[in-house]
């Protein structure tokens, strides 16, 4: 909890109506570890040189795998059965995730246990082979959860066991991919460098883990490295993390050391899956993928009972039921059986076309015989960012809703809903987990769907007390009432933790208080590490912060946060009107006190970023009527007395008038072109101005 003022975020949401019958943004008490602002907008940029898919490529088709879609066979195409894949009793199989802190190498792990186990041939091996979403390949990170089966023969006792493993990401954007995974799943292997030690997402996934009652494995890795020191990760793992290492693992993924033990200590320390009496079907989905031929796929773990190809299943959320045309492990390419039995993970296809009828965390069960209890299904994941997301031709809205539910379909963190903006036209208010996430949506858009997009200022979710009724939340600035029909605002706050060795302390505080953080603790790790703690309001978080840390501790330091609680601020909405019009995707809510130095940096950004015309461009940062700070760009002057040799002033007079009023003309009815960066310029603008206090 954040300090004495802050509500309990939990109680405070359910108390609330909806914003619009949008799920309640930022309102779980989730464990985050942050990342994105500017270092996702570098990344995008990185990314963008990447020439565009056709239009209409779907994201399935568009990429190879189970995650980003698995690879579709052409219709007509008959699946083959190989029912060797099912042969394996129960007390035989192995689920498994791999958690870690990002780049600590879960993929490149995940990578020589599918070699290891002769699970791709050495033709179709490549690097990050789960990774296969181009995106993720390019950015070197895990966006989707991601799973596998593997055979693996135990030299203990010759016998075949089937281990599947899920391979997940480690940006705090995608952390509901994690407990999503390990809700599917009997162990964990814990991947920790042993050149970095444990970071804030080692702790953070280590605890959704351990909530899930996993059996954790530790792998420290890369110890190939020169500056890997196992046996201080060792003892930092023991001592902060608070688990047993007797059974860790010294490995190097890249060099392929330690990868045998590790699939021993699978075999060895991971429980199978627990046989329930029960012979009713109970399966739960954990994620879904869209097929331009096939409709949806649909990836689960078998609880209870077993599926069959040709039964009939009902979904029981939706209460939908569906023939199931094909069912199969993943290999990781898609290998068809006829049946799977508890404690399998596998996929089915059943002719579903629509992305409500499959939804993450639904039970499938037999039409037969069928289940009376749902299995828990998943917390629904709660956008932390909003953000505007329109076409730049307005024909393409139709194309842009549509691409909008088949990613859903595949990200179920994602929301959205229609908006109607005068400035921007039609469009939608989605919300993200983060900078991060929204940056992966808007290039999954443009890429996968070809679409051109302009998403707008991303903005927190607030709460408002008008000067009559209930208080309610906005997620959009321009939703806000006027000053004189408002009571107060109140902004989310977290709980932010920041691992970092000693000597960036002080950076560290001094950043986070110019953030309008408040100290709360401080405590001493093992090693000259520290773990500082503060509470900070949400929006200060979500814009460049985690970038900020970085470059402060040379990179060494991580962080976590938590949502705490709502807080008063003095906060104002701040307004930008570019040449004299109000450019309402522009305006943002924050800080009173910030509001001089924001709005200086801001209107300097949008000066070098709005491109010159033929006439002068005012830009004002405006609170209410009152401009606090202002630029112009300068017109683009055509000399049009050049033509006009000497002679007669009336002449020179008419010709200076009649320029005039074309620029009047253009200021009047022309449009200052606006560029995507300009309404993500509010995301850049240095926040840590001598002015910033609380
Ligand atoms: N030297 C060395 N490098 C490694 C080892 N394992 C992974 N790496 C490198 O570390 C970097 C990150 O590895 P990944 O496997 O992508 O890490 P990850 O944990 O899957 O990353 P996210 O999915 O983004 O969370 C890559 O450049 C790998 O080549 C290792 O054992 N030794």
């Amino acid at each position: 909890m954040a300090g004495g003022s802050a509500l309990d975020m939990a109680a405070f949401v359910s108390a609330l109506p909806a914003v619009g019958g949008r799920p309640l943004a930022a309102a779980d008490g989730r464990r985050c570890v942050a990342g994105g602002g500017v270092h996702a907008a570098s990344a995008a940029a990185a990314a963008g040189g990447v020439p565009r898919r056709a239009r209409g490529v779907s994201m399935v088709a568009a990429s190879k795998g189970p995650a980003g879609g698995p690879k579709s066979d052409a219709p007509s195409r008959k699946p083959v059965i190989n029912d060797d894949y099912t042969s394996v009793p129960t007390e035989r199989i192995r689920n498994l995730s791999i958690i870690a802190h990002i780049d600590h190498g879960k993929s490149t792990l995940a990578d020589r246990l599918i070699q290891a186990t002769d699970a791709v041939g050495s033709r179709d091996m490549k690097e990050q082979l789960l990774d296969n979403m181009d995106l993720e390949r390019e950015r070197g990170i895990t966006i989707k959860l991601q799973a596998v089966r593997l055979n693996y023969v135990h030299p203990a006792d010759g016998l075949l066991y089937a281990i599947n493993l899920i391979d997940t990401p480690g940006h705090v954007d995608f952390s509901y991919e994690v407990s999503r995974s390990l809700m599917a799943c009997e162990g964990a292997l814990l991947v920790v460098d042993a050149t970095q030690g444990v970071e804030a997402q080692t702790l953070a996934n280590t605890y959704i883990a351990m909530e899930n009652n996993l059996e954790i494995i530790p792998v420290i890795n890369k110890i190939d490295m020169h500056s890997a020191e196992p046996d201080r990760v060792i003892r930092e793992v023991e001592e902060v993390v608070g688990i047993d290492c007797s059974n860790a693992v010294l490995a190097s993924a890249k060099a392929g050391i330690g990868i045998e033990e590790i699939l021993s200590n699978i075999v060895e320390f991971i429980p199978p899956p627990q046989e329930k009496a029960t012979e009713s079907l109970r399966a739960l989905i954990f994620d879904s993928a869209y097929d331009a031929y096939r409709g949806v796929i649909v990836y689960f773990r078998v609880m209870d009972g077993v599926i069959k190809k040709g039964s009939k299943v009902r979904f029981m959320a939706t209460g939908r039921d569906f023939e199931v045309d094909e069912i199969g492990v993943l290999s990781p390419r898609m290998v068809p059986v006829s049946e799977l039995s508890c404690g399998e993970v596998g996929y089915l296809v059943a002719g579903i076309k629509t992305v409500e009828d499959a939804r993450v965390g639904d039970t499938i069960t037999n039409v037969r015989l069928p289940a009376t209890e749902a299995l828990p299904g998943y917390e629904e994941a709660k956008p932390m960012v909003f953000s505007g997301v329109f076409p730049s031709d307005a024909s393409q809205f139709n194309a842009l809703k549509d691409a909008l539910q088949k990613l859903k379909l595949n990200d179920a963190a994602l929301s959205f809903e229609a908006e109607n903006s005068s400035a921007m036209g039609f469009g939608f208010r989605c919300g993200f987990l983060g900078l991060l996430h929204l940056d992966v949506v808007q290039e999954r858009l443009e890429r996968e769907y070809d679409l051109d997009i302009i998403t707008t200022a991303p903005s927190v979710v607030y709460r408002v007390k008008p000067t009559k009724g209930d208080a309610y939340l906005v997620d959009n600035p321009a939703d806000l009432p006027d000053p004189n029909r408002r009571e107060y605002i109140e902004e989310p706050y977290v709980r932010l933790e920041v691992i970092t060795p000693e000597e960036f302390v002080g950076p560290i505080m001094e950043l986070s208080q110019s953030r309008r953080g408040e100290f709360v603790d401080m405590r001493f790790l093992v090693q000259g590490r520290t773990t500082l703690v503060y509470d900070l309001p949400l929006a200060e978080l979500v814009t460049d912060f985690f970038d900020c840390i970085k470059s402060r501790s040379k990179g060494y330091a991580s962080m976590e946060y938590t949502l705490s609680g709502y807080r008063k601020n003095k906060l104002v909405k701040m307004d930008v009107c570019v040449n004299g019009e109000l450019i309402e995707p522009l305006s943002c809510i924050l800080h009173e006190d910030n509001a001089y130095d924001i709005g200086k940096d801001l209107t300097k950004k949008l000066k070098e970023i709005i491109p010159r015309a033929q006439f002068k461009i005012p830009i004002q940062a405006m609170i209410g009527a009152r401009v606090v700070a202002s630029s112009t760009i300068s017109a683009l002057r055509t000399d049009v007395l050049a033509k006009c040799y000497g002679g007669d002033i009336s002449r020179k007079r008419k010709l200076l008038d009649k320029q005039k009023k074309g620029k009047k003309r253009l200021r009047a009815f022309g449009k200052v072109n606006m560029p995507q960066e300009a309404f993500m310029a509010i995301v850049a603008v240095d926040r840590s101005g001598p002015s910033t206090r609380n």
